[in-house]
């Protein structure tokens, strides 16, 4: 079972307790690629406006959230049905069964001017509920700079410096995500999940879900899916593709899916999350960090970032949503 890490024994614990996080965060990034996260200093009020706002923005008509839906893009209204996470992988999988909203750094009116030239066209904000905006931006900027403390803890984790990903991670393209799944009153259709098996595609996610049936999973190096707890005002934390492609693959990108709830459950099977993606630089060149103890293996060729995380948000698009653009 991947552990609890408590962010406050790294942030002000002694010497040993630090070293003893950072520790435990090493030995569950290599084996699941995932931990959970407390002690995070995320206000729980906010967590429950955002999560509060998150359901009254899925709960109006659909022809409403669709006027924010931007053909695509993973940012603005996803509707049902129009993506496909599983797809991510290579292979043409059904799409998941579930809805989201998303902002990225171009919507943060502070960060947006270095990203005007990106060509990321910024979301219309729905003017429903009231206090959208606001709680999503407190939100974005809460999980930001909880994102940088969490770096920290993976850089002693490394045993690398701080400053190793710093340069690369100084204008993040960060996406926030809240993501519905509906009550599911009948099976969906044959091999179609809430989310399908995929590894995130950046640096790391946090996410922050309700305990509801029909939750996330993740998978082993032998190919069990164990269920991940969602215990209130924990964190999930997964590795991305990017972080373990930095760590030579030292680490696992983390495989997870979130699964429909069983059949016949009792009641309300409704399922909410909210998840920060922290992304390097779109132009950072990624390429393995020279960590201590690391086998001899050849070096995998560099990545651009923004090229990684383009192609694989573009194959997350069922055909049934081209786009032009990210
Ligand atoms: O809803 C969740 O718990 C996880 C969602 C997820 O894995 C994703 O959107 O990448
Ligand atoms: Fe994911």
């Amino acid at each position: 079972m991947p552990p609890t890490i408590d962010l406050a024994d790294h942030l002000s614990g002694s010497a040993s307790r630090r070293r003893d996080a950072a520790h435990r965060a090493a030995q569950s990034c290599t084996e699941f690629g995932l931990f959970l996260l407390r002690g995070h200093g995320l206000d729980p009020d906010l967590l429950r406006d955002v999560h509060a706002v998150a359901r009254e923005f899925f709960d109006a008509p659909e022809d409403y959230k669709r006027r924010f839906h931007l053909p695509g893009s993973s940012r603005g209204y996803t509707p049902l049905g129009t993506e496909s996470l599983a797809s991510t992988g290579g292979e043409t999988a059904p799409a998941d069964v579930k809805e989201a909203f998303a902002i990225g750094t171009a919507d943060v009116p502070e960060r947006s001017a270095e990203y005007a030239g990106a060509g990321l066209r910024t979301v219309e904000w729905p003017d429903r509920p009231a206090r959208f905006r606001e709680t999503l931006l407190d939100y974005y900027r809460a999980a930001h700079a909880l994102a940088g403390r969490v770096m920290g803890l993976l850089a002693d984790a490394l045993g690398v410096p701080e400053a190793a990903f710093a340069d690369k991670m100084d204008r993040s393209a960060d996406f926030l995500r809240l993501i519905g799944y509906p009550e599911q009153d009948r099976p969906p259709e044959a091999g179609a999940m809430r989310a399908g098996a995929h590894t995130d595609f950046g640096v790391l996610a946090m996410i922050a879900a309700d305990d509801a049936p029909g939750g996330l999973q993740v998978q082993t190096r032998d190919g069990r899916w164990l269920d991940v707890p969602a215990p209130p005002g924990t964190l999930v934390v997964n590795i991305g593709d990017l972080m373990a492609y930095w760590t030579g693959r030292r680490w696992r990108s983390a495989v997870h899916r979130v699964v429909n709830p069983p059949a016949g459950a009792a009641g309300a099977t409704r399922r909410q999350s909210i998840v920060f993606f922290h992304n390097p630089n779109l132009d950072a060149v990624i390429e393995p960090l020279r960590l201590r103890d690391a086998p001899g293996e050849p070096r995998p060729r560099p990545v651009v970032a923004g090229e990684w995380l383009t192609y694989k948000s573009r194959r997350q698009r069922t055909p049934a949503a081209p786009g032009p653009q990210g």
